[in-house]
């Protein structure tokens, strides 16, 4: 009997997508996939996160954890609201489901240990930006990968701005565009990376981290 638990803990059917995942992380530290979400989950999840930033929810972004809570405008401006995942609604619902999927997948092949998550939306106005960091010196440590999904509109120019620019360990940099669906993975403690100013428009994003105990 017991045999047969290890043995179902450990069963799981091959997925290609969560196996180029794990091949680009093994690879190159990042992953990126055009459409994670399709168009309808982005759709339900903008009008979510739309529906919290029009209540005013929405709170400006700190440096740092709770012990060093200070506004930095001169390094991130944008507004972010965390998401309760045991008071999901509909669209955040679908959101886990899936990221929980990937997680587990990523546990069992793996053996990645991540025990925790976090995410938040984030709105970056036009003028706001992210200038490069780790996204560890949130004082951090367990961030192992950090996910963010793009919810912008399917009419996003890229005279928007408003890259992701991830520089790479060969010394290149990986020019992003928040286009709607997409998701970027990457290891939190490895690769610095920076949002560019947004020109035009309001850039909306769900950022998460995916944690070791
Ligand atoms: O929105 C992005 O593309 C990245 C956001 C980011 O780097 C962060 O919130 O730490
Ligand atoms: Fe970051």
């Amino acid at each position: 009997m017991k045999d047969l638990e290890i043995f179902e803990q450990l069963h799981y059917q091959v997925n290609e997508l969560y196996e180029r995942i794990i091949a680009d992380l093994g690879e190159k530290h990042y992953s990126i996939v055009e459409d994670f979400f399709n168009p309808n989950e982005v759709v339900a999840l903008r009008g979510s996160l739309l529906e919290h930033y029009q209540e005013n929810a929405f709170k400006k972004s700190a440096i740092g954890n709770k012990v060093n809570e200070e506004v930095i405008k001169s390094i991130r401006g944008d507004f972010i609201l965390w998401i309760d995942e045991q008071r999901a609604n509909t669209a955040e619902s679908l959101y886990f489901n899936k990221i929980n999927t990937l997680v587990d997948y990523l546990n069992k092949t793996c053996f990645m240990g991540i025990l925790q998550k976090e995410f938040h939306y984030a709105v970056y106005p036009k003028d706001t930006f992210y200038k490069r960091h780790l996204d560890t010196f949130q004082n951090d440590e367990r961030r192992k990968l950090s996910v963010v999904c793009y919810l912008n509109d399917a009419l996003w120019q890229d005279s928007n701005g408003g890259e992701l620019v991830i520089y790479t360990k060969d010394d290149k940099e990986e020019i992003i565009d928040p286009l709607p669906g997409k998701i970027v993975i990457f290891e939190s403690q490895l690769l610095e990376h920076e949002v560019k100013p947004v020109l035009n428009n309001k850039r909306l994003s769900i950022t998460g981290w995916l944690k070791t105990r």
